[in-house]
Order: structure tokens, then sequence, then C-alpha cells
């Protein structure tokens, strides 16, 4: 597209998000009446065709003797306004948002309209993957170990995983400021990934900072995640990528693979003795279909909709399903230990720092180029992730992100601020940066439950983060306050005059300004979910310590089924999961192929 043409497609988008909506429920997948009409049955069938569905359908099609159906709720996108990250947020608010939010939350979001997070999910090919910011984060190496450990199969270590998370993977360095440790990156596979350039004035003082307090500047992705660094992002020449354009779009021609878009999954029909997974309900165009599964039904619908449909079709907590008048299949702890990361983005520090004044066009014409603001999502490209005092291991537990903000009417329709809160947090600041603080491996859970036995009701998001009894997250969330004031001290952050200037939150004047106990208060008030919410169905070795599925995948207690999204991560992986999903994925489809074709070796080409 020319500049004016792209000028167009963000003045409609951006007008479309000022009025935006949210749905409150999936009533317009309903079908006109009850009669279900039977399709062609496949091999395989995939539920959902975001993040990892579009992973397994693309890695299960090689399989030429193998059909491939995915369901997906959404459509194919094609705009180009999608491709800019630099508008990312304004895509949360449009046709491509599910529109949940968390039932009204006691311990954070307090600030939020209702004391309600928001939990952004996208429907489309390429799921979350179409609204999301891009970053491209494996986590830390020792986390697949546990993985290991809690399952019991050593095919989870990282040794085996960073195989599979190098096969996904056509790294290219873009930024020859940073440090790249190769043997780490895979080159030649579907995603690409790159870092932004050039770097801002922001990105370059925050890794000056980091430096002058004694932080290694790193390769988040190489042997350890701890220290600072920028950004490494799965976009191609700068515009994002879906993760359906880069693993389904060049395979679309396989005769196989039937991708069928605005198909809504109401449910799984499990035959009730054998307990075998035999077809999936689904509504299409105002009618409703079955369709039959010689293999396996594969669940990729995500965290929040994967334990809907599971306890739909009677996969669940047994007393859950019978107050919800749902006939019993299998008892399990389905969407009893959501997993939500708080994030903090709102500690708005004033400065003396002046922006660059660049037009639309010029910024446009720079994302053309491939470069530029608009080719990320956040507002710069700094990152380090740190361990604070209280963790026992060695994983990273925050993360900040560095910022420079403008305040914003639509930064309230996006979070869902509660006015009187934004602006007091805001105060008379001007020039302002921020720190954003991210608790990555938190120990609060939350749920998944259903509200009726409907399967267009949208399901009970309760994140309930920073509520462990043994206030861990919050210590941990406060010194992330402490450490964002110390790197302000830092002579780079000092040549820019930072000053706190927010006034007292509503809600937590009680509090002495600045004291500890306020800095409580002000992270339960503007603490908010970083939409990397996962193990609502995690993976381990025993049901009754509440693992859903195996190392395998397979749902316990069930046949022919399996799940392999971010349902199933079964502890944090301190980060940005998109990139572990993925993993996670190559490796579910793989699996498959063993499990089918055992004569196949795993290294062999046709795998
Ligand atoms: C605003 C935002 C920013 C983010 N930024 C990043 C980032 O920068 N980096 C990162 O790593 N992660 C990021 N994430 C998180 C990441 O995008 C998700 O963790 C990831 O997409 C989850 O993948 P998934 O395969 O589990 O689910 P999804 O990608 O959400 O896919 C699920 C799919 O199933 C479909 N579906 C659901 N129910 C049904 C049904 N009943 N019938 C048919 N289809 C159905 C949905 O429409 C969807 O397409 C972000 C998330 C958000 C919301």
């Amino acid at each position: 597209a020319t500049v004016e043409e792209l000028e167009n497609l963000i003045e409609a988008a951006t007008i479309e998000a000022n009025s935006y909506e949210f749905p409150t429920n999936a009533r317009m997948f309903q079908a006109k009446d009850n009669r279900i009409e039977d399709i062609d049955s496949y091999d395989f069938v995939i539920i959902g065709g975001g993040v990892a569905g579009s992973v397994i359908a693309s890695r299960l099609s090689e399989i030429k003797k193998w059909s491939i159906l995915v369901l997906e709720a959404g459509e194919v996108v094609t705009s180009e306004f999608n491709e800019m990250l630099g508008y990312t947020a304004f895509l949360a608010l449009s046709d491509l948002s599910w529109g949940f939010r968390t039932v009204p939350q006691t311990t954070a979001c307090l600030g939020f309209v209702n004391q309600s997070c928001r939990a952004f999910r996208a429907r489309g090919m390429g799921g979350t993957s179409l609204i999301n910011g891009a970053v491209y984060e494996r986590g830390m190496p020792s986390t697949f170990d546990e993985w290991a450990d809690i399952t019991n199969d050593p095919t989870w270590s990282y040794d085996n995983v960073l195989r599979l998370f190098k096969k996904s993977e056509d790294f290219h360095l873009r930024n020859p400021n940073t440090p790249v440790e190769w043997k780490y990156h895979g080159s030649g596979g579907y995603l690409n990934v790159e870092q932004k350039i050039p770097e801002d004035f922001m990105t370059t003082l925050f890794l000056q900072g980091h430096r002058e307090l004694g932080t290694d500047i790193i390769d988040y992705n190489g042997r350890s995640q701890l220290g600072a660094s920028i950004f490494q992002l799965y976009t191609k020449h700068g515009r994002r990528q879906s993760v359906y354009d880069a693993f389904l779009k060049p395979v679309l021609r396989r005769s196989n693979l039937d991708i069928m878009t605005g198909s809504y999954v109401t449910k799984i029909e499990v035959q009730k003795l054998s307990k075998k997974a035999e077809s999936v309900i689904f509504t299409r165009h105002g009618r409703t279909h079955r369709v039959n599964v010689k293999k396996e039904v594969i669940l990729t619908a995500g965290v929040f909709q994967t334990p809907q449909i599971l306890m739909l079709s009677g996969i669940g907590p047994k007393e859950h399903l019978q107050d919800m008048g749902i006939h019993v299949i299998e008892n399990l702890e389905v969407g009893s230990q959501l997993k939500e990361d708080p994030l903090c983005q709102a500690l708005y520090i004033s400065t003396n720092m002046t922006r660059p004044v660049e037009t639309l066009k010029e910024r446009l014409q720079q994302f053309l180029n491939g470069e530029g603001s608009l080719t990320q999502a956040y507002s710069t490209s700094g990152v380090a992730f740190q361990k604070s005092q209280f963790e026992e291991q060695h994983y990273a537990d925050i993360e900040f992100i560095a910022a420079s903000l403008q305040k914003s009417a639509f930064d309230v329709r996006y979070a869902g601020w509660r006015n009187e809160t934004y602006e007091t947090a805001w105060g008379n600041s001007t020039n302002v940066i921020a720190i954003n603080i991210h608790n990555v491996n938190p120990r609060s859970s939350g749920t998944v439950r259903l509200n009726s036995a409907d399967p267009f009701d949208y399901p009970l998001i309760d994140f309930n983060m920073m509520s462990d009894p043994e206030g861990h997250d919050m210590a941990v969330l406060y010194e992330g306050v402490n450490r964002v004031f110390e790197l302000l001290q830092t002579p780079s952050f000092q040549s820019i005059n930072p000053e706190y200037r927010g006034r007292p939150l509503p809600g937590c004047e009680d509090y002495q300004f600045l004291s500890r106990e306020y800095w409580y208060c002000f992270l339960r008030q503007t603490c908010t979910a970083a939409f990397h919410v996962r193990g609502s169905c995690p993976m381990g070795a025993d049901p009754n310590e509440r693992a859903i599925v195996d190392s395998r995948l397979r749902v316990f207690g069930v046949k022919k089924l399996r799940v392999a999204d971010s349902s199933v991560l079964p502890t944090s992986m301190s980060g940005h999961p998109v990139g572990t999903i993925i993993m996670i994925a190559e490796k579910a489809a793989e699996t498959i192929k063993c499990d089918y074709l055992p004569y196949l070796n795993i290294f062999s080409k046709e795998l």
C-alpha cells in the first residue's frame, strides 16, 4: 500500500476502536434451529486455528495420507493495518476481539471499571497473535528441565526442546549492537524473528542505565534470560506476521488440509462407556454440524475456551459440572490453576526529555522501509529480566519494560481505567517515561469456570492475581518499584531529570504518600493483566495432583483427545509465552507422528 492508503486504513480503524462495544457472549454464533448435519469425517480435527492450532495443522498436514480439519471461530485477516504493530492496541477493540474480562477482583485491577481486568484474546486464523505484541521470548532454560521433572518425561528437558525452538525459527540479526548467542537460534524455520531498528533514545538510555547498575546486556533467548536487552520480535521486515501467516499460509495448497473459518465449537462428543472422543459439534453460518474423528481431536482453543469446551463436554471438576447440569464423563480439575502475570504500567515519571516530532506520513514511510516506531507494539524496545530477593531458584521473576508515553483517552478505553485513577496516577507529569513492572513468575492462581451449560455464554474468568497468602507476589512487585527508583538514580537517567509527580490515588488516601503501605495500595489499584494467561489445563504426571494432560498432552482418562495450547503450561516460563506455545505445538505434532507412525525416525525429513 502507499502512505495515503495506509493513512485511510488507520483513520477507519481508529474510528472503529474509539466507538467499539465489546461483545458479552458468543450468541452471534448461535444456529437458527436444533438440527445437526453430519459432514465428512477427518483423521484429525483441530479446534481453534490460533497460535498452537496453526503450528499443529501445518506439521500434521505434512503427512499426505492424513486428513486434517481446522475449525476456527474467526476469519482469515488480510488488512495491512494489522501488520502495523504500532497500532496493536486498536486491534483489541475490533471484531477480532472476544472481549473477555474478569469477574470483579478484590486484590488487583481495583482502579479499573467494575474492578475487572481485561482478558483480551483474539479470534481469527492466527488467534491472539493477530493482536499481540509479537515479542519472541522463550523463558529460562531450566524451566523446561523442571517440566521434565513434573511430567516424569525427559523429552521436555531443555536439551531436547531447544531443537524444537530452533526448528520453528528463522532468526535475523538486524541490530548489530545486540549480543546474539547463535547456537541457541535457528535459521530456515517458518517463524521470522528479528529486532527492531534503529533503537530509540529511551531504549538506549534504558540499556545504559542498566549497564551503570552492573547488569549484563544479553541475548535473553540464549543460555540465560537474566540481564538487559532489546526485544526480539517475530515480525518480517518490521511487519506483523501472525502464526497463521508464518506456518499455514505457505502450505495452504495441501489437499489434505481443510480450514473452516466461522466455525464455533460447542462440544466434543465423548462415548460414555469407552470414553473415546468421537466427534465434534460446531455451528457455522447459522447451522449446526457434526464431524466424526477417525484418529484424534486436538484442542487448541486457548486458555479460556479450551477448558470451557472440555467442561461443556463433561470433562472437568465433578461438582461444578453437576451444578451446571452437565453429565460428568471424567472428573478432572480443569480450569483450577489459571495463572496470569500482574503488570504495573502506571509508574509515570516526568522528565525533561523531548521526543522527536515525526508526522504520520514520515512514520508510515519508515514503516514501508521496515523501520521506525510503527514496527513495534510497545513504545520502546528496552527490556530487562531480573531475579528479586524472594526468588529462591534462579528464575527471573521481574521483567522491566521501558516506555515513553503520552496521556491518552484511548489508553483509558483500552485498559478499562477508571478516569479518576488514571488522572491521579498521571498527576501533572510531562514528557513521561515509564518503567513497567511485570511479575513474570507469580504464585497466585485463579480459575476458569462455566457461567452456565449454554456454550454461547462466556466462561467466568477469575485471575485472582496478587492474592497468595504469603504475600510473595506483592513483595516482588514492591521490590520492582524500588528497583525502578534505583534505575532512575543512574547518571544516564539523571540526565533527563526524572521526577515522580503522581498524586495520591483514590482508595489509597489513608496511607502516607509514597510509604511502603502506599505503594502496596498503588499496586493493587494499578496492576492489571499482562495477557500471558496459561495453565488452565496443566500437564503433569498425576491427575490426582490436578494435572489434566500427561506428558504426551493426552487428556487423562479420555481417549483420542489432546490439549496443546497455552492451557497446558505447568509452570510459568518467566516471560512472553508465544515462543514456548509454538514449541509445545511442535512437540505435540512430533509426538502424534511418533504415536501413529512409529516406524518414522523423529529426525527424518518426513517429520
Ligand atoms: C494484547 C496482547 C499482547 C500480547 N503480547 C504478546 C507478546 O508480545 N508475546 C507473546 O509471547 N505473547 C503475547 N501475548 C500472549 C499470546 O498472544 C497468547 O499467549 C497466545 O496467542 C496463546 O496461544 P493459544 O494457541 O493458546 O491461543 P490463541 O492464539 O488465543 O488461539 C485460540 C484460537 O481458538 C479459537 N477458538 C476459541 N474458542 C473457539 C471455539 N469454541 N470454536 C472455534 N474456535 C475457537 C480462537 O478464536 C482463537 O483463534 C499477548 C496477548 C495479548 C492479548
